[in-house]
């Protein structure tokens, strides 16, 4: 039999399997190594060509010796290539950290290391415990309050939000036609632009976009951008004490998963107090839908982060059709798992 490296994810190890686990902690050591290059802009100096750690030493003003290591640590990562000239350069994985790269991610990263979402992970035993996120532990607050007191760590997270939309719009359209619709609600629809494009697709629907008020504040230059302002209603509100009524559909993207199974419950009881006696509405669910037991799905990792940081949960159809069945609805659809799985159901 040829001898194959041993991996684990990305990494290659020389250690017996039994002990391969120990891997994980490459993750660490990239990740760390890789958040202080994206902090000092590396990428957006390897996007004008290949350089040398003491030429991208001199224009990021970093010292040269450290910069080679973490570069090379980074590139035995295969998130960048080192040459045997000792030229360092991008490659597919690390193009979208390039500042304004188009469809970059480069504020998603920094948001999704920065240390208040590192810091919940120091004792994750913390919601093992308790049920609640560690975040609270950590910071003696919820993510929410934080974000809200500090406002350098919500402006980190409203940028990364900002290239939250990514590809999924599109799927979404491709699986589901809101055109059977008249008049739809996105309930904490943020600052509207999933409707806006909804009723961009769809000239003969009007919308509802239901959010916060502080969200909703600016929301009108989404829906004029995209010249369908006349077709909207824009309804500040608390989801937990009333959604507006009147619309055939009602679409929650992304929202549910924030929160624990009571609340997600209440937000779905209102929504069918707003439908009322009206058989033919429709509450359409886009989130993250869990596979089976045994089966990969990367959204059981993220369900992690869920729970340590926010004190939400991933779902599975089960636990969906239970919270979904407890507020008086029942699916009405097949489902396709994934993380922007759209679960249709009708009000019973
Ligand atoms: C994760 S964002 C999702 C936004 C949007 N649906 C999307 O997919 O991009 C959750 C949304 O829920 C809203 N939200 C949180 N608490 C709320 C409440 N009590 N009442 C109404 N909206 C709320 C937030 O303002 C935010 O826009």
């Amino acid at each position: 039999m040829p001898e194959t490296p041993n991996k684990v994810g990305h990494f290659e190890v020389d250690l017996p399997p039994e002990k391969q686990v120990l891997a994980l902690f490459a993750a660490k050591w990239t990740l760390g190594a890789l958040r202080a290059l994206v902090e000092a802009k590396v990428p957006d100096v390897l996007a004008r060509g290949p350089r040398t750690a003491a030429e991208i030493g001199a224009e990021t003003g970093t010292r040269a010796d450290t910069l080679y290591r973490l570069l090379r640590a980074v590139a035995a990562a295969g998130i960048l290539t080192e040459g045997a000239d000792g030229r360092f350069a991008l490659t597919t994985a690390s193009t979208g950290l390039v500042s304004g790269a188009p469809d970059g991610i480069r504020d998603m990263f920094l948001f999704a290391s920065d240390p208040m979402l590192w810091r919940p992970y120091e004792n994750v035993a913390h919601s093992l415990r308790t049920g609640r996120p560690s975040f609270e532990e950590a910071f003696g607050m919820s993510f929410y309050e934080y974000t809200k007191a500090n406002p350098a760590g919500g402006a980190v997270l409203d940028r990364a939000m900002q290239q939250n939309q990514y590809p999924a719009t599109d799927v979404i359209f491709e699986r589901f036609d809101f055109g059977r619709f008249g008049r739809i609600a996105d309930v904490g629809g943020g600052r509207g632009q999933f409707l806006a494009e909804i009723l961009r697709r769809h000239p003969h629907c009007t919308g509802v976009l239901a959010d916060q008020p502080q969200t909703v504040a600016d929301a009108k230059a989404t829906f004029e951008d995209e010249d369908v302002a006349g077709r909207v209603t824009i309804v500040p509100t608390d989801f937990f004490v009333e959604v507006p009524g009147g619309c055939d559909a009602y679409f929650i993207k992304h929202t549910l998963h924030n929160w624990d199974d009571d609340k997600a419950e209440l937000i779905l009881r209102r929504i069918r107090e707003a439908i009322g006696d009206d058989r033919d509405a429709r509450l359409l669910i886009v989130d993250q839908l869990l596979r089976g037991p045994g089966e990969w799905d990367i959204g059981k990792l993220i369900d992690v982060e869920a729970l340590a940081v926010l004190g939400g949960r991933e779902r599975g159809l089960d636990e969906w059709n239970r919270i979904a069945g407890a507020a008086g609805f029942a699916i009405a659809n097949e489902p396709v798992p994934g993380n922007i799985a759209l679960l249709e159901y009708r009000p019973v």
